[in-house]
């Protein structure tokens, strides 16, 4: 995830920040790989003694802790060669946090997926999946059983963080409704969750692609899961979720799901989409990003 450059720097130096951003991103994706992170959790540790335990090479592993420690990610102490947490990293040793979020960025198929934008540039349209020879993206992390499952936990980590948001929100707006089915629903957090705030919900779906909901489980007995796609039919609900799904689809795309969600909705029904908003006109905004590759 980028953060907004810090102000105050100078033109060339802004510039020269952006166009090596995956310089910074290769030392993160070496040092979170060996799991560096769980490394400090007595305190600083020579990064040499490390890299003995990790089988890798010292001075090469010294060199990208110092680079990514000048950007606060990692501290370098005063005695030579060793390095400690910083405010930013200590959050790292949460194994099922924050982590799995930056794996999944900084997965080489996801670097892979980055080689041709240019030409989405130039002619338009996501071509992510071309590199891959596959048909789309989905079948992009389907097919590499490593990436798919830091996909899921990536997605898991993110929906944590913006379920506990829409539960504050509007959780108990669903009390009035028989049926709940999450569009795009992944593993059911957001489903889950939403049951357990409202008894009087009798059925809560997530809905996603037959291999992503093939193992996906609740102790709920209301909850239940339906592998499709969103491109063909939904099941029939008198409301819908759609949570962080439809930035990842050009306007014509999102359009069509919309299509298809209302051919299912029950009579009165309704839908709440959850999704980033991109701020323009120079405002720092991460999900300007997440927009780019359509
Ligand atoms: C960015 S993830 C969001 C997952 C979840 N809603 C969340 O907020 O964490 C997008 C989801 O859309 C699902 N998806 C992609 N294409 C789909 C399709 N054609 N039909 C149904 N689900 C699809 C993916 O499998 C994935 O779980």
């Amino acid at each position: 995830m980028a953060t907004p450059p810090p102000q105050g720097l100078s033109p060339e130096a802004k510039l020269m920040q952006v166009a090596t951003g995956y310089w910074a991103s290769q030392c993160l994706a070496a040092v979170i790989r060996l799991d560096i992170q769980d490394c400090f959790k007595n305190g600083p540790r020579s990064i040499y003694d490390i890299a003995q335990e990790k089988n890798c090479n010292g001075d090469a592993l010294y060199r990208s802790m110092r680079a990514l420690s000048n950007m606060g990610i990692f501290m370098e102490c005063e005695e030579d060669g060793y390095f400690d947490h910083s405010p930013t990293t200590k959050i790292l040793e949460n194994p099922n946090g924050y982590i799995n979020a930056l794996k999944f960025e900084t997965h080489p198929s996801g670097y892979k997926c980055w080689s041709n934008y240019f030409e989405t540039v130039k002619n338009g349209g996501p071509n992510a999946h071309e590199n891959f020879n596959a048909k789309n993206m989905w079948d992009v992390i389907h097919q590499d059983k490593e990436f798919n499952a830091l996909f899921s936990r990536a997605m898991g980590t993110f929906t944590k963080m913006t379920t506990f948001a829409i539960l504050k929100e509007v959780g108990h707006e669903f009390a009035k409704y028989e049926t709940v089915c999450d569009v795009g629903g992944s593993k059911g957090v957001l489903m889950n969750e939403l049951l357990k705030i409202n008894p009087n919900i009798q059925k809560g779906i997530c809905f996603d692609l037959p291999s992503v909901v093939a193992d996906t489980k609740s102790e709920d007995s209301r909850f239940s899961v339906v592998g499709g796609s969103f491109f063909d039919s939904v099941p029939e609900a008198d409301c819908y979720t759609i949570k962080n799904v439809l930035h990842d689809w050009s306007d014509e795309k999102c359009i069509d799901i919309l299509r298809t969600i209302g051919k299912s909705m029950k009579q009165g029904g309704k839908i709440y989409i959850f999704d980033s908003i991109i701020k323009t006109k120079n405002t720092p905004s991460l999900p300007s990003l997440l927009d780019v590759r359509k």
